[in-house]
């Protein structure tokens, strides 16, 4: 199919990107990320990583199940329950496979105590389950949440990376092609929402675009440790 671009037609998404490219590399080139695909990454990192990522995961099911239920009430387009439930089952997939990364790294899940910039993140999730906010906004922030880590973890899977041996399951989940075509889908849906959107509603999910990005900056943050 002709892309929007090859016509001149400005797609929303790729305005944003572009007019914030410096926020989203910084959320997509941490340097937590850039250890490990620079093979350099402190394993403590990881694990505090790890550990808070199951926090946020945990949280991640009912924020998903929120916009699976305004994909319902909303869309014009049956297939975007689809695509959401997809998402759902492989969340499913990724607990279980939190439980058994943490056993074989010795990370007691159970006890770990999620950080402020985790719990303000969990926060803003549970915001946008709320039902004044609509399917297009949080269509939108959910296109943003699944690409940063995407797009983060596939840049520890590009030739000539050295990302350790250890971690490449890790980066294969979130990295792999798959994903990638799922978050492509996340942002076609997106893009066609935005586009019959009131402008209202185009600020809106413009600026939680920016917040995602920066809880997504402060998240890779916590895995240096310190400030809790
Ligand atoms: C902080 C954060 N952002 C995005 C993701 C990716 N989505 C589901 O796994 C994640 N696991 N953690």
């Amino acid at each position: 199919m002709e892309r929007k671009e090859d016509r001149g037609v400005a797609v929303i998404t790729d305005t944003w990107l572009r007019k914030h490219r410096l926020i989203y590399t910084g959320a997509t080139r941490h340097p937590f990320i850039l250890a490990i695909r620079g093979g350099s990454v402190n394993i403590s990192s990881f694990k505090r990583w790890l550990g808070q990522d199951f926090i946020f995961v945990r949280a991640f099911v009912p924020f998903l199940a929120s916009v699976l239920l305004k994909a319902w009430k909303e869309s014009d387009d049956s297939s975007d329950v689809d695509v959401i439930l997809g998402g759902l089952a492989a969340l499913n997939d990724e607990i279980a496979w939190f439980k058994k990364e943490a056993s074989k790294w010795g990370v007691a899940l159970d006890s770990v105590v999620p950080q402020k910039s985790n719990l303000d993140y969990c926060r803003f999730l549970e915001s946008l389950m709320s039902s004044d906010v609509s399917y297009t906004e949080a269509v939108t922030a959910f296109w943003v949440i699944e690409a940063v880590y995407q797009e983060s973890f596939a840049h520890c899977l590009e030739d000539g990376s050295k990302t350790p041996e250890e971690l490449k399951e890790t980066c294969q989940r979130w990295g792999n092609d798959g994903f990638g075509q799922y978050c492509c889908a996340l942002k076609s849906i997106a893009n066609r929402q935005l586009e019959k959107a009131s402008d209202d509603m185009v600020a809106k999910a413009e600026a939680n675009l920016l917040s995602v990005l920066e809880y997504e900056v402060d998240f890779w943050n916590m895995s240096h440790g310190g400030a809790v």
